[in-house]
C-alpha cells in the first residue's frame, strides 16, 4: 500500500489514497514530508501499522532530499496523536538517521531508509503470526464445529499494513481454513472505514460479509448471531487498556453483556509502556464537519445536519482492560486483566519509549 519509489525529481512515496475508496484506486505521491503529513491528516493514509511504516518512510524522505530530518521526524510525529506506531516507526528512522549522521549525508539517508524498510517487512511478519496465533484462539474459545461469526470495526487489513492486516487477517486465516461463518462489517462512522475499506477488503477475499449501522450491532448480540468480536489498536497502554476506532468500546461492553468473547489483535509495537493507564491516552478530536457533512460513501459534502450544528467527533474510543478477553501480538497471546504479559513486553523494552 506504500512504496518508496525513484522519480526523476528524486526519491517519492507512493501511497494507495484511502479516501478515494471502494470508488477508485488512485495512487497519491508525495514527494515531500508536508506532502505526506496531509495525506496522514486526511486519512489518505491511516491504520496504526501503517501510520508506522509511513513516518518511518517520511523521515527517510525528507533525509533522502537533503531536508531537514529532525524537524520531519517532529512534523510527522505530531500529525496524529494517538496511533503509537507513528511515533514508534518516526523515532525508529530518525535514530537510525543520527546514529550515522557522522558518517555523511548519504549514509545517514541510507540508514533511514534501511531502518524503515526493516520495520515494513517485520510487519508483514508479524501479520501473519497474528493470523496464526488468532485462529487458534478463536478455535480454542469457540470450539463447536458451525464456523465463526465475526463482527469486526473499523478496517484493520492489508490496507494498513504490511502484510494482511490485524484482526482482518485473523477473520481471513479463519475463512482460507473454512472456518469462518460470517464477517459482520460495522459501517464505522462517521469516515466510514468499514463501509468503504473493510467491505472492499473482505468483497475482494471473497469472504462471506455483511454490513451493518454502528448502532444495529446491539441487536446483533441480542439475536445470538455473534461469537466473537474481533478489533484492532491504536495504543495500547501498560495497563492493558486499548484505544481503537470510536465505537470499540461499546462493543465491549455489550460482548461483555452478553458473555462474547472481545479479542483485540496488535502488533507489540503497538503496545507503548510511555503510557501507564487509559485515561493518559490522548484521543484525537476530528472536525466536526466529518459528523455534520460526511465523505464518502454518503455522498460527497452531504448536509445531513442544519447549518451551525455542533458535533463530538473523538476519532478513538478506550476500552478498559477488563473487557478485553486477549490480545493476540505475533509473539502470542496475552492477557490484559492479569497484564503479565504486557508487563513483561514493557519490561524489556523492545520498543522506543514513547510518552
Ligand atoms: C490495524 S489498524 C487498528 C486501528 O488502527 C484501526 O482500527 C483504527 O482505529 C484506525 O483509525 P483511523 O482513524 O482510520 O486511522
Amino acid at each position: 500500500m506504500i512504496r518508496w519509489e525513484e522519480s526523476p525529481g528524486g526519491p517519492v512515496l507512493t501511497l494507495l489514497d484511502q479516501t478515494r475508496l471502494p470508488a477508485e484506486e488512485v495512487r497519491l505521491v508525495c514527494a515531500d514530508v508536508p506532502a505526506l503529513v496531509r495525506a496522514i491528516q486526511t486519512l489518505a493514509v491511516r491504520g496504526a501499522p501503517l501510520l508506522g511504516i509511513a513516518g518511518a518512510y517520511g523521515v527517510a524522505l525528507a533525509a533522502a532530499r537533503g531536508r531537514d530530518a529532525e524537524e520531519a521526524a517532529t512534523l510527522l510525529e505530531r500529525s496524529r496523536p494517538t496511533a503509537v506506531n507513528l511515533a514508534y516507526g518516526v523515532r525508529l528512522a530518525a535514530d537510525a538517521w543520527r546514529a550515522s549522521a557522522g558518517e555523511g549525508a548519504e549514509r545517514a539517508a541510507g540508514a533511514a531508509l534501511a531502518a524503515a524498510r526493516e520495520l515494513h517487512r517485520r510487519d508483514a511478519e508479524a501479520s501473519s503470526a497474528m493470523a496464526g496465533h488468532g485462529l487458534a484462539l478463536l478455535d480454542e474459545l469457540l470450539p463447536g464445529g458451525g464456523g465463526h461469526r465475526i463482527l469486526t470495526h473499523c478496517n484493520t487489513g492489508a490496507l494498513v499494513s504490511g502484510g494482511e492486516g490485524t484482526a482482518f487477517a485473523v477473520a481471513l486465516a479463519a475463512h482460507r481454513a473454512g472456518r469462518l461463518r460470517g464477517l459482520w462489517v460495522d459501517e464505522t462512522r462517521p469516515l466510514l472505514q468499514g463501509a468503504r475499506l473493510t467491505a472492499y477488503e473482505a468483497a475482494r477475499n471473497g469472504l462471506p460479509y455483511t454490513l451493518l449501522t454502528d448502532n444495529a450491532a446491539g441487536s446483533l448480540f441480542t439475536a445470538g448471531e455473534v461469537d466473537a468480536v474481533l478489533i484492532g489498536a491504536d495504543r495500547i497502554a501498560a495497563d492493558g487498556s486499548v484505544a481503537n476506532k470510536v465505537g470499540s468500546y461499546p462493543l465491549a461492553v455489550l460482548a461483555k453483556y452478553h458473555r462474547v468473547p472481545f479479542v483485540v489483535v496488535a502488533p507489540t509495537t503497538t503496545i507503548d509502556p510511555g503510557t501507564a493507564d487509559g485515561a493518559s491516552i490522548v484521543v484525537e478530536q476530528r472536525p466536526g464537519r466529518e459528523v455534520t457533512e460526511p465523505p464518502g460513501a454518503l455522498g460527497e459534502g452531504l448536509v445531513v445536519a442544519p447549518p451551525g450544528t455542533r458535533a463530538y467527533n473523538p476519532a478513538f474510543d478506550v476500552t478498559p482492560p477488563e473487557l478485553v478477553t486477549a490480545i493476540v501480538t505475533e509473539e502470542g497471546v496475552l492477557s490484559p486483566v492479569t497484564g503479565d504479559g504486557i508487563a513483561a513486553l514493557c519490561a524489556r523494552s523492545r520498543q522506543v519509549t514513547i510518552s
